[in-house]
């Protein structure tokens, strides 16, 4: 099933910001899916519109089967959200925010059974929030978010400000629900801190989707591909350029360096040499960044144009 369509999705304010620029969007069920785009690129209009919260200009937009207008008050009980920049109460602990939460969504949720669901102990949980650090105040709101048990999480830039290990905690909590059946819509600006969730990923530039697809597609796509270093003893009697996913191929100083742009080329050529009875010594790879992928989507002479949607509903990127 989808979890959440739009079709020509826009919203202006006034008549000069286009904050959503014709937006369809296709996001399945079960699918932890990357919103991401530069500040200002419109993905918390897009959110608020999923939640009712504003009314689109144009187009429309359904959320697990149901119109986010007409449905609004059944669509609150499925889907939990964590906005950007929530404000939590300091001198409260963490237990009363999910007994608040729990109160509010009219939900029979056990307080204790939501902390220990995002990692936090039963002294935690005594404390005012207010002596949290960031990455126990974003788990805690998470939390509030779960209570309810929501089908659809939707997560507005949920990982700023937090340090790494933050970061590191809340991906494995997000790869927890979604293990556990629940949808995930998580915004960001910052590209590193989807790539390792995220079954699939949006991009949004100045109010429209430039692409979709998953992080290994977008980086073939700009040909921002993997570099394969080896180091090697003697000579190398096998045509590793010819191997399919190869971009180039240089050898200096007993490193073979092979840039692909499919990283699944990687695994090819250490066969090959392998087959071919090259003495490997060490091997080490490196990803590009998609941060590097990003920066092509984003860019304004990119040469890529917008994605499209084809008459099965099915997104393309076209290079
Ligand atoms: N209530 C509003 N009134 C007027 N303009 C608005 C309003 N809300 C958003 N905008 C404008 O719409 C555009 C998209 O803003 P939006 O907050 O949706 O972007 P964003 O991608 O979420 O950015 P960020 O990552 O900074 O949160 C921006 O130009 C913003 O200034």
């Amino acid at each position: 099933m989808t979890a959440i369509e739009t079709t020509d999705l826009t919203k202006r304010f006034g008549d000069d910001i286009l904050a959503v620029d014709g937006l369809d969007l296709h996001v399945d069920e079960g699918e932890v899916f990357g919103f991401l785009g530069p500040n200002g690129a419109g993905k918390s209009t897009t959110i608020d519109m999923l939640l009712d919260y504003v009314r689109p200009t144009d187009g429309t937009a359904t959320v697990l089967g149901m119109d986010v207008h007409e449905d609004s008050a059944a669509l609150r009980e499925r889907i939990g959200v964590l906005p950007d920049g929530i404000s939590l109460y300091d001198r409260l602990t963490g237990r009363r925010h999910i007994e608040f939460a729990i109160e509010w969504a009219d939900a029979g949720d056990d307080p204790g059974a939501v902390l220990a669901r995002v990692g936090l102990t039963e002294s935690d949980a005594a404390r005012p929030i207010g002596d949290y650090s960031k990455g126990m105040q974003q788990r805690l709101a998470l939390g509030m978010a779960l209570v309810g048990d929501p089908d659809l999480l939707i997560l507005d830039e949920p990982t700023s400000g937090l340090d790494p290990h933050g970061i590191r905690e809340l991906r494995e909590l997000v790869r927890r629900e979604a293990a556990n059946g629940t949808t995930v819509f998580f915004s960001s600006h910052i590209l590193d801190q989807v790539d390792a969730v995220c079954d699939r990923v949006g991009i949004l530039y100045e109010g429209e989707l430039v692409a979709v697809d998953t992080v290994e597609g977008l980086r073939t796509t700009v040909g921002a591909g993997s570099e394969l270093r080896l180091r090697v003893a003697g000579d190398i009697d096998a045509d590793v350029a010819a191997t399919a996913g190869v971009d180039s191929v240089q050898l200096s100083g007993g490193i073979l360096r092979v840039t692909c742009s499919d990283s699944r080329a990687k695994a090819r050529v250490v066969t090959q040499l392998t087959n071919a009875g090259v003495d490997i010594l060490d091997v080490d790879s490196e990803d590009a960044s998609l941060e590097d992928v990003f920066t092509a989507y984003t860019s304004e002479s990119n040469g890529l144009e917008p994605v499209n949607a084809d008459p099965d509903g099915v997104r393309e990127v076209i290079p």
